[in-house]
């Protein structure tokens, strides 16, 4: 049951206390209200924001954590009904740092990383390559060595360019190469159109057409053991329909390939959407994970084909609702907004970061929430729009939403659901640093990633004086 408080009451804070509820809540299960301030598992946001600073990424550790628990139980139950195995890699590109992979290490998970940096970090972590997937589109020669030298367990090939490079090397090396290969299923998710990879005209994968060739020329390469199949549709998704028609293209196709040998596993990638307002509804993962076991069980029954070993890559889902972030509020402006019938006046609440650590609004008209995180106030809420400090009309935090009427610069606002897509993308756009991550646990904070200051990003300045010799 989550709480049925008002939810635009100031104070108001949903609390899941069960799997259905988790995946509707926006914000994290460790956040709570102390005194009227907001509290992070057991840290309160002004202790935070006193010892790292404003704009400042906070993690929920407890959280992330149950989430990566409860997809991988879900999973390997439903699956294990119908005699299937269940790998579950954790997204890296969602958020990754050398804690984070620790915890995935320490829970069973696997990890996806889709670059020469996201492996590093992984090494880093000391996270055994065996159970390291790799991606991406225009993997490098020196990234195809370094995966063949490490032994990654699992090569997702993307391209038949790629496949013949990779072949070369471990023919070279004397070893043999696991490899997936990814497939465009030509299901059109329903998410945003930047977020769908299986539209047909876009860069990922393999069309379905093409793949009983290049397994063939898989199979042909000594190097190489092909492992099965790929498919990742896109993200931030909530109907289960797009996974279960790409599972039953790719089972079609699993059936004409054991005819010419084993087809030992299936990746169904990732793309679990989450709650980034109360207006989202996703489906809980219990439910996903038993429509998805569903439609394998009756593609294979239909296709009379053994049922595969699974896979899936789950990035947001995890990482996502664990996160907050914390600003510092500065400039408010009632703006006069002439309309059609009158003119209204929009309240505009300037914070001290903005796109360079969010840019998903702007990216994708991302929708996000916001609370005032150092004080709750009985003024009645006004409706306002949360701007960042960059110069972009389009820097918005927030587009609308229910604050109090008192708000006012130095207030700390908590935007809940960043935890997936905001560090990994962030810039350093009009020279702001990146803000630092930190973990919050039982009443303790943890730095994950250090922020950037204006010295950091000066000491990159080919041509720049060290920051003391600067002229004042
Ligand atoms: C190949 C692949 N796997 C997994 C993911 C993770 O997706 P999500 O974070 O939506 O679960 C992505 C990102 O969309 C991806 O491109
Ligand atoms: N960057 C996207 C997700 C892309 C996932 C990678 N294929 C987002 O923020 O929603």
């Amino acid at each position: 049951m989550t709480s049925t408080a008002n939810p635009l009451a100031p104070e108001w804070l949903p609390v899941p206390d069960d799997a259905n509820a988790l995946a509707r809540a926006v914000w994290p299960s460790g956040a709570t209200r102390r005194d009227g301030e907001l509290v992070l598992a057991g840290v309160s946001a002004t202790d935070l924001v006193r010892q790292y600073g404003t704009p400042l990424y906070v993690v929920d550790e407890e959280d992330a954590r149950r989430r990566a628990a409860l997809i991988l139980d879900a999973f390997r139950r439903e699956f294990g009904r119908i005699g299937a195995s269940v790998s579950v890699y954790y997204a890296g590109k969602a958020f990754l740092s050398v804690g984070v992979a620790r915890w995935m290490a320490e829970l069973g998970l696997n990890l996806d990383v889709c670059s020469d940096g996201e492996f590093a970090v992984a090494l880093a972590a000391g996270f055994d390559p065996a159970r390291i997937g790799y991606h991406g589109n225009n993997k490098s020669n020196a990234e195809l060595e370094a995966i063949v030298d490490a032994g990654v367990g699992g090569l997702v090939l993307d391209s038949v360019y790629e496949l013949e490079r990779v072949a070369a090397i471990a023919a070279e090396r004397g070893s043999r190469q696991p490899v997936r290969l990814r497939v465009n299923s030509g299901v059109h998710a329903s998410t945003h159109e930047y977020l769908a990879t299986a539209r047909e005209d876009q860069k990922f994968g393999i069309p379905l057409a093409d793949v009983p060739a290049v397994v063939a020329a898989i199979r042909a390469q000594p190097s190489l053991e092909f492992l099965g199949l790929h498919s990742h549709i896109g993200s931030q998704i909530f109907e289960t329909g797009g996974f279960e028609e790409a599972a039953a293209r790719l089972l079609a196709v699993q059936k004409e390939l054991l005819e010419g040998g084993p087809v030992p596993s299936l990746n169904l990638g990732g793309g679990f959407g989450i709650a980034y307002t109360v207006a989202d509804d996703p489906a809980p993962v219990g439910a996903l994970a038993a429509q998805m076991a569903a439609v394998v069980e009756a593609e294979c029954t239909r296709l009379g084909i053994p049922i595969p070993n699974m896979a899936i890559e789950p990035g947001r889902s995890i990482i996502g609702p664990a996160g907050v972030t914390l600003y510092e509020v500065g400039t408010i402006k009632d703006v006069r907004v002439e309309r059609e019938g009158g003119a209204a006046v929009r309240r505009y609440v300037s914070v001290d970061g903005g796109m360079s650590d969010n840019p998903r609004p702007e990216l994708y008209g991302a929708e996000y929430s916001a609370r005032i995180a150092s004080r709750v106030s009985a003024e009645e809420p006004v409706l306002v729009r949360v701007a960042g400090k960059h110069c972009e009309s389009g820097d918005i935090v927030v587009n609308a939403e229910y604050l109090p009427g008192d708000i006012r610069p130095g207030d700390l606002l908590a935007v809940p659901a960043t935890g997936a897509y905001c560090w990994s993308l962030a810039s350093n756009y009009n020279h702001l640093g990146r803000p630092p991550v930190v973990a919050v646990r039982d009443g303790a904070a943890r730095l994950l990633v250090r922020g950037e200051s204006i010295a950091d990003l000066l000491s990159r300045d080919a041509e720049a004086q060290p920051v003391s010799e600067v002229p004042a």
